[in-house]
C-alpha cells in the first residue's frame, strides 16, 4: 500500500495527547523568522536575501498566490498514491531537496545531515557544488539514498572533468547544471554586511579536496587559503559558455542531465536539441536575474515547450503543499525545494530538515485528496483559476 503522509497529522495530533506539540512550526513560511532570532542576521541574510530590491523573489510568491485551485468534489480519494517517475526512478513524492550551497553557515552537520533527512525519506538530495563537504562524505552519509549531484561549470575543464568522475564514482545518478550563475547577482543584503560565505572559507571542500584544483594553485591549500579561496572565486562559473559546449558534458556524463534555471520556451527546446533530459524551470529563487520573469508564470510555456521530449522539474518559491499541487497542475513533474529546508537544517539540524519534509508532503496529500486528486498525475491547468472573484 502507498505511504499516506498525512499520517504525519495523525501522529502530530496523537502525540499532543501527552502535551507535546512540534519542536518547530508545521507553518513553513515562519521558520525564516524564527532562524534569524536563532542564527544572526549574516548567515540568514546569505540564505533570504536575493538579487536587487527582491521584486523577483517576491514575484515568485506572488506567482504562486494568485492562482488558486478549484476543488473537485465525489472523486473517491481515501486511497492516495504521490509516487511519481522522475528521471527513470520512481520517487515516493513529486519532490526533491533543491542544491543549496555552503550550509555549514547554518548548522555544523551541513550537507551530510540534510542528505540523510531526505534519505530516511526516499526524497532525492542535490548536492551543490558548493557545498561545506566533499561529495564522497556526503555520499557515505545517506547510504543508498538516491542522490543527484548540482554542476557549477567550472572554467577549468578538468576541474569539471574530475568533478563528473568524483560524482560518478560516489553514486550520484543525475546531473543538474545550473546555468542561471555564470556569475553571483548584486545581492544587498549580502552587499551591506560585506558577507560572502567564501571568503570565510564555506563551500570550497569540493575544490579544495579535488586534485585538478589543487593543480592549478602555486601553493598548498594550508600554505595559502587566501590564493586558493581566490582562485575558486575567479574559476568556478563561466559566463564565455554557449550552448555548444554541453556537448562536453553529455560526452562526460553518462546518466541524465538537466539543465537548472530554464525560463524560456525556446531554450528548453535547445536542451532537447543538446541531448539533454531534463529542465529545472527557475529563477534560482530570485537570487540571479533581478526583476526576471515569476518562474511559475514562466512554468506552463516551458512545459509546453518541453512536451515528452524533457523532463520538467520546478523550484523558486515553494513553501507549502498547495504550492506543489500548483506546480504541478502548471506542468511541473516535480518540485525542489530550497529555503524551507536551510531554515529547517539551521533551527534543529537533520531532525528540523526531516520536519519540513514531513509538513510539506503532508500537507501536498491533504491538499491533492482535499482538491479531488487521488494521484498527482491527474493535475492539469483546468484545476487551476487566476479569477479573483
Ligand atoms: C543559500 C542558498 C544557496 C544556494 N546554492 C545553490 C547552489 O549551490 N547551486 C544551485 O544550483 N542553486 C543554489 N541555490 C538555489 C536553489 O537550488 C533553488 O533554486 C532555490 O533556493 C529555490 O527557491 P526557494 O528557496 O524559494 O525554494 C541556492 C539557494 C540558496 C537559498
Ligand atoms: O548563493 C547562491 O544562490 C548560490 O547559488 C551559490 C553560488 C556559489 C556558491 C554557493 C552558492
Amino acid at each position: 500500500m502507498a505511504k499516506h503522509w498525512a499520517d504525519f497529522q495523525y501522529e502530530i495530533y496523537l502525540n499532543g495527547m501527552t502535551g507535546a506539540v512540534p519542536r518547530l512550526p508545521t507553518d513553513l513560511t515562519r521558520l525564516e523568522e524564527l532562524t534569524e532570532q536563532r542564527l544572526g542576521p549574516g548567515p540568514v541574510g546569505y540564505v533570504a536575501g536575493s538579487a536587487g530590491s527582491g521584486s523577483t523573489a517576491a514575484a515568485n510568491r506572488a506567482a504562486l498566490d494568485r492562482r488558486r485551485i478549484v476543488p473537485r468534489m465525489l472523486r473517491d480519494v481515501h486511497e492516495r498514491d504521490l509516487s511519481v517517475e522522475v528521471l527513470g526512478r520512481r520517487l515516493p513524492a513529486p519532490m526533491a531537496l533543491a542544491p543549496v550551497g555552503v550550509l555549514s553557515i547554518l548548522h555544523p552537520d551541513a550537507e551530510p545531515a540534510a542528505a540523510r533527512a531526505a534519505a530516511a525519506h526516499g526524497v532525492p538530495y542535490i548536492l551543490s557544488s558548493a557545498s561545506s563537504t566533499p561529495m564522497e562524505q556526503v555520499a557515505e552519509a545517506m547510504g543508498d539514498g538516491e542522490r543527484w549531484f548540482q554542476l557549477y561549470w567550472a572554467k577549468d575543464r578538468e576541474v569539471t572533468r574530475s568533478f563528473l568522475h568524483r560524482a560518478k564514482a560516489a553514486g550520484f545518478t543525475a546531473l543538474f547544471v545550473t546555468l542561471d550563475t555564470p556569475l553571483l547577482a548584486w545581492r544587498p543584503r549580502d552587499l551591506d554586511q560585506a558577507y560572502l560565505p567564501f571568503l570565510h572559507g564555506v563551500g570550497t571542500a569540493n575544490y579544495f579536496s579535488d586534485p585538478a584544483f589543487r593543480a592549478g594553485l602555486a601553493k598548498p591549500v594550508h600554505e595559502d587559503p587566501n590564493a586558493a579561496v581566490m582562485h575558486f572565486v575567479q574559476m568556478f562559473a563561466d559566463p564565455a559558455k554557449t550552448w555548444p559546449d554541453l556537448a562536453f558534458l553529455r560526452e562526460n556524463w553518462d546518466g541524465p542531465i538537466v539543465l537548472k534555471g530554464i525560463l524560456h520556451p525556446d531554450d528548453a527546446l535547445r536542451a532537447a536539441e543538446a541531448g539533454m533530459d531534463g529542465v529545472v524551470v527557475s529563477n534560482h529563487g530570485g537570487r540571479q536575474a533581478a526583476g526576471s520573469v515569476a518562474a511559475a508564470d514562466a512554468l506552463p510555456r516551458v512545459a509546453e515547450a518541453a512536451g515528452d521530449r524533457l523532463t520538467v522539474l520546478f523550484d523558486s518559491g515553494v513553501r507549502t503543499g498547495d504550492d506543489i499541487v500548483k506546480a504541478l497542475a502548471l506542468g511541473a513533474e516535480s518540485v525542489l525545494v530550497g529555503r524551507p529546508y536551510a531554515y529547517g537544517l539551521g533551527l534543529d539540524g537533520q531532525a528540523g530538515v526531516e520536519h519540513v519534509i514531513r509538513c510539506l508532503l503532508a500537507e501536498f496529500d491533504l491538499t491533492l485528496a482535499l482538491s479531488g486528486h487521488a494521484r498527482p498525475n491527474t493535475l492539469t491547468a483546468d484545476d487551476l483559476t487566476t479569477a479573483s472573484a
